[in-house]
Protein backbone atom coordinates (compact mmCIF):
# COMPACT_ATOMS: atom_id res chain seq x y z
CA UNK A 1 0.00 0.00 0.00
CA UNK A 2 1.31 3.33 -0.70
CA UNK A 3 3.04 5.94 2.00
CA UNK A 4 0.74 6.73 5.22
CA UNK A 5 0.18 10.42 5.08
CA UNK A 6 1.16 12.69 7.70
CA UNK A 7 -1.29 14.81 8.93
CA UNK A 8 -1.69 18.19 8.09
CA UNK A 9 0.27 19.56 10.95
CA UNK A 10 1.64 22.93 10.65
CA UNK A 11 0.17 23.82 6.83
CA UNK A 12 -3.47 23.95 8.28
CA UNK A 13 -2.46 27.00 9.33
CA UNK A 14 -1.36 28.26 5.77
CA UNK A 15 -3.34 30.13 3.83
CA UNK A 16 -3.96 28.78 0.63
CA UNK A 17 -6.61 28.58 -2.18
CA UNK A 18 -7.79 25.20 -3.41
CA UNK A 19 -7.84 24.96 -7.37
CA UNK A 20 -8.77 21.39 -7.86
CA UNK A 21 -11.45 19.84 -5.84
CA UNK A 22 -13.82 17.60 -7.14
CA UNK A 23 -16.92 18.45 -5.04
CA UNK A 24 -18.60 14.77 -5.81
CA UNK A 25 -15.10 13.76 -4.66
CA UNK A 26 -15.41 14.64 -0.91
CA UNK A 27 -18.64 12.15 -0.72
CA UNK A 28 -17.17 10.08 2.31
CA UNK A 29 -18.86 6.68 2.70
CA UNK A 30 -20.41 7.49 6.10
CA UNK A 31 -22.28 10.10 4.33
CA UNK A 32 -22.99 8.07 1.17
CA UNK A 33 -24.33 5.74 2.79
CA UNK A 34 -26.93 8.02 5.01
CA UNK A 35 -27.98 9.74 1.92
CA UNK A 36 -28.86 7.03 0.21
CA UNK A 37 -30.77 5.50 2.72
CA UNK A 38 -33.04 8.84 2.81
CA UNK A 39 -33.36 8.74 -0.84
CA UNK A 40 -33.88 5.25 -1.44
CA UNK A 41 -31.27 4.17 -3.26
CA UNK A 42 -29.31 0.87 -3.06
CA UNK A 43 -25.89 1.43 -3.49
CA UNK A 44 -24.18 -1.69 -5.05
CA UNK A 45 -21.91 -2.41 -1.68
CA UNK A 46 -22.92 -3.97 1.37
CA UNK A 47 -21.36 -1.57 4.18
CA UNK A 48 -19.25 1.44 4.39
CA UNK A 49 -16.29 -1.82 4.81
CA UNK A 50 -17.10 -3.12 1.54
CA UNK A 51 -17.04 0.27 0.20
CA UNK A 52 -13.65 1.18 1.59
CA UNK A 53 -11.99 -2.08 0.09
CA UNK A 54 -12.92 -1.15 -3.44
CA UNK A 55 -10.51 1.81 -3.09
CA UNK A 56 -7.59 -0.36 -3.90
CA UNK A 57 -7.22 1.89 -7.16
CA UNK A 58 -5.16 1.04 -10.06
CA UNK A 59 -5.51 3.61 -12.32
CA UNK A 60 -7.69 6.25 -13.02
CA UNK A 61 -10.74 4.81 -14.68
CA UNK A 62 -10.82 1.94 -11.48
CA UNK A 63 -11.21 5.54 -9.59
CA UNK A 64 -13.78 6.99 -11.55
CA UNK A 65 -16.02 3.24 -11.88
CA UNK A 66 -16.29 3.81 -8.01
CA UNK A 67 -16.51 7.38 -8.11
CA UNK A 68 -19.38 7.69 -10.51
CA UNK A 69 -21.32 4.71 -8.55
CA UNK A 70 -21.41 6.54 -5.44
CA UNK A 71 -22.82 9.69 -6.86
CA UNK A 72 -26.24 7.67 -6.70
CA UNK A 73 -26.55 8.87 -3.31
CA UNK A 74 -27.11 12.25 -4.20
CA UNK A 75 -30.68 13.47 -5.09
CA UNK A 76 -31.91 16.46 -3.13
CA UNK A 77 -30.82 19.94 -3.48
CA UNK A 78 -29.84 19.36 0.05
CA UNK A 79 -27.95 16.28 -0.43
CA UNK A 80 -25.65 18.71 -2.31
CA UNK A 81 -25.78 21.28 -0.24
CA UNK A 82 -24.72 19.15 2.34
CA UNK A 83 -21.93 17.91 0.58
CA UNK A 84 -20.38 21.48 0.16
CA UNK A 85 -21.23 22.66 3.15
CA UNK A 86 -19.04 19.23 5.00
CA UNK A 87 -16.57 19.90 2.87
CA UNK A 88 -15.85 23.55 2.69
CA UNK A 89 -15.87 23.12 6.89
CA UNK A 90 -13.31 20.65 6.63
CA UNK A 91 -11.37 22.49 3.98
CA UNK A 92 -11.29 25.92 6.05
CA UNK A 93 -10.22 23.91 9.01
CA UNK A 94 -6.77 23.14 6.33
CA UNK A 95 -5.98 26.71 5.76
CA UNK A 96 -8.57 26.95 2.34
CA UNK A 97 -8.94 30.39 2.13
CA UNK A 98 -10.76 30.11 -1.47
CA UNK A 99 -11.91 27.52 -3.54
CA UNK A 100 -12.91 26.84 -6.80
CA UNK A 101 -14.62 23.59 -6.73
CA UNK A 102 -15.82 21.25 -10.06
CA UNK A 103 -18.58 19.75 -10.15
CA UNK A 104 -19.86 16.89 -12.80
CA UNK A 105 -23.48 17.94 -13.96
CA UNK A 106 -23.55 15.04 -16.43
CA UNK A 107 -22.92 12.44 -13.69
CA UNK A 108 -26.61 13.87 -12.26
CA UNK A 109 -28.41 14.75 -15.42
CA UNK A 110 -28.31 11.83 -16.68
CA UNK A 111 -29.60 9.59 -13.69
CA UNK A 112 -32.76 12.89 -13.66
CA UNK A 113 -31.59 14.61 -11.11
CA UNK A 114 -31.78 18.48 -13.04
CA UNK A 115 -28.53 20.84 -13.55
CA UNK A 116 -29.91 23.55 -11.13
CA UNK A 117 -30.95 21.29 -8.22
CA UNK A 118 -27.25 20.53 -8.12
CA UNK A 119 -25.48 24.39 -9.09
CA UNK A 120 -28.76 25.44 -6.27
CA UNK A 121 -27.90 22.73 -3.91
CA UNK A 122 -23.88 23.50 -4.27
CA UNK A 123 -24.55 27.36 -3.89
CA UNK A 124 -26.83 27.01 -1.03
CA UNK A 125 -23.94 24.90 0.68
CA UNK A 126 -21.42 27.76 -0.03
CA UNK A 127 -23.28 30.49 1.19
CA UNK A 128 -24.14 28.46 4.72
CA UNK A 129 -20.15 28.57 5.21
CA UNK A 130 -18.95 31.70 3.70
CA UNK A 131 -21.66 33.41 5.68
CA UNK A 132 -19.44 32.88 8.98
CA UNK A 133 -15.94 31.95 7.48
CA UNK A 134 -13.10 33.67 5.94
CA UNK A 135 -14.07 31.66 2.54
CA UNK A 136 -14.75 33.04 -1.27
CA UNK A 137 -14.99 30.91 -4.67
CA UNK A 138 -17.24 29.38 -6.75
CA UNK A 139 -17.68 26.74 -9.14
CA UNK A 140 -16.48 25.34 -12.32
CA UNK A 141 -18.34 23.39 -14.54
CA UNK A 142 -16.35 20.22 -15.69
CA UNK A 143 -17.66 18.46 -19.43
CA UNK A 144 -16.71 14.73 -18.93
CA UNK A 145 -14.93 14.00 -21.60
CA UNK A 146 -15.64 10.34 -22.35
CA UNK A 147 -18.98 11.02 -23.00
CA UNK A 148 -20.67 12.63 -26.28
CA UNK A 149 -19.02 16.04 -27.41
CA UNK A 150 -22.58 16.65 -28.15
CA UNK A 151 -23.85 15.99 -24.79
CA UNK A 152 -21.21 18.71 -23.48
CA UNK A 153 -22.78 21.29 -25.53
CA UNK A 154 -26.06 20.40 -24.26
CA UNK A 155 -24.86 20.66 -20.91
CA UNK A 156 -23.41 24.34 -21.56
CA UNK A 157 -26.60 25.47 -23.39
CA UNK A 158 -28.79 24.42 -19.86
CA UNK A 159 -26.84 26.90 -18.13
CA UNK A 160 -26.29 29.44 -20.20
CA UNK A 161 -29.37 31.71 -18.16
CA UNK A 162 -27.19 31.13 -15.20
CA UNK A 163 -23.62 31.71 -16.32
CA UNK A 164 -23.08 33.85 -14.09
CA UNK A 165 -23.60 31.33 -11.00
CA UNK A 166 -19.96 29.66 -12.06
CA UNK A 167 -16.44 30.81 -12.40
CA UNK A 168 -15.95 28.55 -15.31
CA UNK A 169 -15.68 25.20 -17.05
CA UNK A 170 -13.05 22.28 -16.94
CA UNK A 171 -12.49 19.10 -18.79
CA UNK A 172 -12.07 15.70 -16.51
CA UNK A 173 -13.02 12.08 -16.33
CA UNK A 174 -11.59 9.13 -18.31
CA UNK A 175 -8.66 10.89 -20.25
CA UNK A 176 -6.47 8.87 -22.68
CA UNK A 177 -8.29 7.96 -26.05
CA UNK A 178 -10.67 11.96 -25.44
CA UNK A 179 -7.83 14.60 -26.42
CA UNK A 180 -8.77 18.44 -25.53
CA UNK A 181 -9.49 18.63 -29.52
CA UNK A 182 -12.76 17.11 -29.32
CA UNK A 183 -14.36 20.25 -27.26
CA UNK A 184 -12.88 22.84 -29.20
CA UNK A 185 -16.33 24.29 -30.04
CA UNK A 186 -17.54 23.90 -26.68
CA UNK A 187 -15.04 25.41 -24.98
CA UNK A 188 -15.23 28.47 -27.48
CA UNK A 189 -18.73 28.50 -26.88
CA UNK A 190 -17.72 28.64 -23.01
CA UNK A 191 -15.24 31.55 -23.38
CA UNK A 192 -18.07 33.55 -25.07
CA UNK A 193 -19.75 33.42 -22.39
CA UNK A 194 -17.14 34.98 -20.10
CA UNK A 195 -16.03 32.00 -18.28
CA UNK A 196 -13.21 30.60 -17.21
CA UNK A 197 -11.49 27.41 -18.68
CA UNK A 198 -9.83 24.55 -17.04
CA UNK A 199 -8.85 21.20 -18.13
CA UNK A 200 -7.57 18.29 -17.29
CA UNK A 201 -4.43 17.59 -18.88
CA UNK A 202 -1.45 15.19 -18.89
CA UNK A 203 -2.47 13.52 -15.71
CA UNK A 204 -2.49 9.79 -17.41
CA UNK A 205 -2.92 11.61 -20.83
CA UNK A 206 0.77 12.74 -23.13
CA UNK A 207 2.03 15.83 -23.29
CA UNK A 208 0.08 16.26 -26.91
CA UNK A 209 -2.71 16.65 -24.78
CA UNK A 210 -1.49 19.62 -22.20
CA UNK A 211 -0.50 21.45 -26.01
CA UNK A 212 -3.74 20.70 -27.15
CA UNK A 213 -5.32 22.12 -24.24
CA UNK A 214 -3.45 25.41 -24.33
CA UNK A 215 -3.86 26.30 -28.32
CA UNK A 216 -7.27 24.68 -29.11
CA UNK A 217 -9.14 25.12 -25.94
CA UNK A 218 -6.81 28.34 -24.73
CA UNK A 219 -7.25 26.95 -20.87
CA UNK A 220 -5.70 29.18 -18.16
CA UNK A 221 -4.60 26.50 -15.87
CA UNK A 222 -3.62 23.21 -16.53
CA UNK A 223 -5.32 20.33 -13.70
CA UNK A 224 -2.63 17.98 -13.22
CA UNK A 225 -0.03 18.07 -15.79
CA UNK A 226 2.38 16.55 -14.33
CA UNK A 227 3.60 14.40 -17.91
CA UNK A 228 4.82 18.21 -18.82
CA UNK A 229 8.21 16.61 -17.14
CA UNK A 230 8.53 14.26 -20.15
CA UNK A 231 8.77 17.60 -22.91
CA UNK A 232 11.73 19.99 -22.02
CA UNK A 233 9.78 22.46 -24.84
CA UNK A 234 6.50 22.26 -22.68
CA UNK A 235 8.10 22.87 -19.27
CA UNK A 236 9.92 25.60 -21.16
CA UNK A 237 6.59 26.98 -22.98
CA UNK A 238 4.94 26.54 -19.09
CA UNK A 239 7.12 28.29 -17.61
CA UNK A 240 7.53 31.28 -19.93
CA UNK A 241 3.53 31.42 -20.09
CA UNK A 242 3.28 31.50 -16.57
CA UNK A 243 0.66 28.75 -17.02
CA UNK A 244 -0.52 27.41 -13.86
CA UNK A 245 -0.35 23.65 -12.89
CA UNK A 246 -3.57 22.48 -10.34
CA UNK A 247 -1.35 19.23 -8.92
CA UNK A 248 -2.53 16.76 -7.02
CA UNK A 249 -0.05 14.40 -4.89
CA UNK A 250 -1.84 11.80 -3.26
CA UNK A 251 -4.01 11.36 -5.95
CA UNK A 252 -1.45 10.75 -8.18
CA UNK A 253 0.14 8.14 -5.15
CA UNK A 254 -3.58 6.36 -5.38
CA UNK A 255 -3.97 6.21 -9.21
CA UNK A 256 -0.34 4.66 -9.88
CA UNK A 257 0.28 7.91 -11.76
CA UNK A 258 3.21 7.79 -9.32
CA UNK A 259 4.42 4.44 -7.25
CA UNK A 260 5.72 6.39 -4.46
CA UNK A 261 5.73 9.57 -3.55
CA UNK A 262 9.07 9.74 -3.15
CA UNK A 263 9.22 9.88 -7.26
CA UNK A 264 6.70 12.61 -7.31
CA UNK A 265 7.91 15.12 -9.77
CA UNK A 266 6.71 17.94 -7.62
CA UNK A 267 10.42 18.95 -6.70
CA UNK A 268 11.86 19.15 -9.95
CA UNK A 269 8.50 21.10 -11.11
CA UNK A 270 9.20 23.82 -8.75
CA UNK A 271 12.80 23.39 -9.69
CA UNK A 272 12.08 24.51 -13.64
CA UNK A 273 9.99 27.78 -12.02
CA UNK A 274 6.84 26.20 -13.11
CA UNK A 275 3.46 27.62 -11.41
CA UNK A 276 3.02 24.51 -9.17
CA UNK A 277 -0.19 24.61 -6.77
CA UNK A 278 -0.72 21.51 -4.70
CA UNK A 279 -4.54 19.94 -4.31
CA UNK A 280 -6.59 17.45 -2.80
CA UNK A 281 -8.48 16.40 -6.09
CA UNK A 282 -10.74 13.36 -4.65
CA UNK A 283 -10.13 14.13 -0.90
CA UNK A 284 -12.97 11.40 0.06
CA UNK A 285 -11.40 8.77 -2.20
CA UNK A 286 -7.21 9.48 -1.75
CA UNK A 287 -6.36 9.66 2.11
CA UNK A 288 -6.25 13.45 2.42
CA UNK A 289 -7.29 16.55 2.38
CA UNK A 290 -5.48 19.92 0.76
CA UNK A 291 -2.82 20.59 3.92
CA UNK A 292 -2.72 16.96 4.40
CA UNK A 293 -1.30 16.72 0.88
CA UNK A 294 0.90 19.84 1.91
CA UNK A 295 2.57 17.47 4.74
CA UNK A 296 2.65 14.39 2.92
CA UNK A 297 4.77 16.17 0.21
CA UNK A 298 6.94 17.49 2.94
CA UNK A 299 7.42 14.45 4.51
CA UNK A 300 8.23 12.14 1.97
CA UNK A 301 9.64 14.82 -0.54
CA UNK A 302 11.49 16.88 1.58
CA UNK A 303 9.76 20.23 0.82
CA UNK A 304 10.74 23.32 3.41
CA UNK A 305 8.41 25.64 4.32
CA UNK A 306 9.75 28.07 2.33
CA UNK A 307 8.60 26.20 -1.00
CA UNK A 308 5.61 25.07 0.26
CA UNK A 309 4.69 28.87 1.30
CA UNK A 310 5.75 29.52 -2.54
CA UNK A 311 3.18 27.15 -3.48
CA UNK A 312 0.87 28.80 -1.00
CA UNK A 313 1.35 32.00 -2.77
CA UNK A 314 0.97 30.13 -6.31
CA UNK A 315 -2.07 28.83 -5.38
CA UNK A 316 -3.65 32.68 -4.41
CA UNK A 317 -1.43 34.07 -8.13
CA UNK A 318 -3.34 30.71 -9.92
CA UNK A 319 -6.82 31.53 -9.11
CA UNK A 320 -9.50 33.49 -10.55
CA UNK A 321 -10.19 35.71 -7.26
CA UNK A 322 -10.32 39.42 -7.78
CA UNK A 323 -6.95 41.21 -7.55
CA UNK A 324 -7.98 43.07 -3.78
CA UNK A 325 -9.00 39.15 -2.52
CA UNK A 326 -5.65 38.02 -3.59
CA UNK A 327 -4.00 40.55 -2.00
CA UNK A 328 -5.43 40.30 1.09
CA UNK A 329 -4.81 36.45 0.96
CA UNK A 330 -0.97 36.86 0.13
CA UNK A 331 -0.94 38.67 2.97
CA UNK A 332 -2.19 36.09 4.75
CA UNK A 333 0.25 34.27 3.84
CA UNK A 334 2.83 36.99 4.73
CA UNK A 335 1.62 36.99 8.23
CA UNK A 336 2.33 32.82 8.26
CA UNK A 337 5.49 33.17 7.23
CA UNK A 338 6.57 36.23 9.81
CA UNK A 339 5.24 34.13 12.33
CA UNK A 340 7.33 31.50 11.51
CA UNK A 341 10.93 33.32 11.59
N1 LIG B 1 -8.35 12.85 -11.00
C1 LIG B 1 -9.35 12.96 -11.88
N2 LIG B 1 -9.05 12.94 -13.20
C2 LIG B 1 -10.03 13.03 -14.10
N3 LIG B 1 -11.32 13.12 -13.78
C3 LIG B 1 -11.65 13.14 -12.49
N4 LIG B 1 -12.86 13.22 -11.90
C4 LIG B 1 -12.66 13.19 -10.58
N5 LIG B 1 -11.35 13.07 -10.31
C5 LIG B 1 -10.70 13.05 -11.49
ZN1 LIG C 1 -9.25 16.10 -10.94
Amino acid sequence: MPTIPAPAGRYATLPKAELHLHIEGTLEPEAAFRMAARNGVRLPYADVEELRARYAFTDLVSFLDVYYECMAALRTEEDFAELCETYLRTAVGQGVRHVEMFFDPQAHTSRGVPVDTVIDGLLAGFARVAAREDLTGGLILCFLRDRPVAEAAETLESVRHRASDLIGVGLDSAEVGFPPSLFEGVFAAARALGLHVVAHAGEEGPVKYIEQALDLLHVERIDHGVRCMESPAMVARLRAERIPLTVCPLSNLRLGVVSDLADHPLPAMLGEDLLVTINSDDPAYFGGYVADNFAAVAGALGLDEEQLELVARNSINASFAPAGRKAQLLAGIDAWAAARS
